[in-house]
């Protein structure tokens, strides 16, 4: 079940195909605090190729919103590279298209497909255009009845649904998704979870996801990847590739892996037992 991370081959990655499109590699980075240097990140390597869907997975704190704020552009490491469809050096670009957890990623005025247009049109998309593929994705995503509503008039869970219409509209070559399901009640999160897994699946998106719940991590990955330790370092990298029923034995067999994998770090970071 497990593999060597970094040591991924594309014969054999589920899901996934050809040379990697991202790659993490010795990645350490921390934050400048005024009491001094913050390590978050100590050295992770790992690969995703297109079309794979990696989860980032480990106990808080331990720098899962780091890795992907890096994958973003929005922080560089201070050592080690990333590198992105053959780039380094990376700033923030519609080819990597970014969904939080925060309920307030519209814009509060403008409406649902004026939010997602509003995003097609700053890659460069003509008006009407615009509004033709924003239609077209929100109707996938269920709101073709809430198209000229306000952020203000949805719920928290029609809010993540235009967030992540607004992410696929822009067809990019990778969804960076950080707990985009946290702040919803779990009905909602699981319905969300399934439409994601649903799209995902249909547009063959590459995927990099970090969350805390290992049920979500199964469901939506190929691989999942567990991060530990303080500052941080990739601890394994999990095959969950085709398990979807939580009740099947392969999926109850990742779990119960996956638990004890987290069990170790959380109680590791308690503890203060580093290496
Ligand atoms: N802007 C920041 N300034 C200073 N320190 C930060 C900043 N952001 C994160 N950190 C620190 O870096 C470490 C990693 O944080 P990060 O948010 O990446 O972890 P995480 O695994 O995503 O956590 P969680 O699961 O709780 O969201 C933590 O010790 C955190 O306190």
């Amino acid at each position: 079940m497990s593999q060597t991370a970094g040591a991924t081959d594309s014969a054999t990655t589920p899901g996934g195909s050809g040379e990697p499109l991202l790659t993490v590699d010795r990645v350490a980075i921390g934050y400048h605090q005024p009491q001094g240097y913050v390590p978050a990140v100590g050295e992770a390597t790992f690969e995703v190729r297109q079309g794979e869907k990696v989860i980032l997975l480990g106990p808080s704190g331990c720098g899962k919103s780091t890795l992907l704020k890096a994958v973003a552009g929005f922080l560089r490491p201070d050592s080690g590279r990333v590198v992105f469809d053959g780039r380094a050096d990376l700033e923030p670009g519609p080819d990597r298209a970014v969904v939080f957890q925060e309920l307030d990623q519209l814009f509060p005025w403008r409406t649902v497909i004026g939010n997602v247009a509003y995003a097609l049109r700053a890659t460069g998309t003509p008006r009407a255009e615009a509004r033709r593929q924003a239609g077209e994705q929100l109707t996938l995503m269920g709101l073709d009845h809430a198209l000229d509503r306000y952020p203000h008039q949805l719920s928290g869970g029609m809010k993540q649904r235009v967030a992540i219409a607004r992410a696929f509209a822009l067809a990019p070559r990778m969804l960076l998704m950080d707990e985009p399901f946290g702040a919803l009640d779990a009905q909602t999160r699981g319905r969300l979870q399934h439409e994601l897994a649903e799209l995902a699946r249909r547009t063959r998106a590459s995927l990099l996801f970090v969350t805390h719940s290992i049920d979500e991590a199964i469901l939506l990955g190929d691989r999942v990847i567990v991060l530990g330790g303080r500052p941080s370092r990739v601890r394994d990298d999990v095959d969950v590739a085709g398990l979807e029923q939580p009740d099947e034995e392969r999926f109850v067999q990742a779990r119960r892996h996956l638990r004890g994998l987290l069990a170790s770090e959380e109680e590791e970071a308690a503890h203060g037992v580093f290496d």
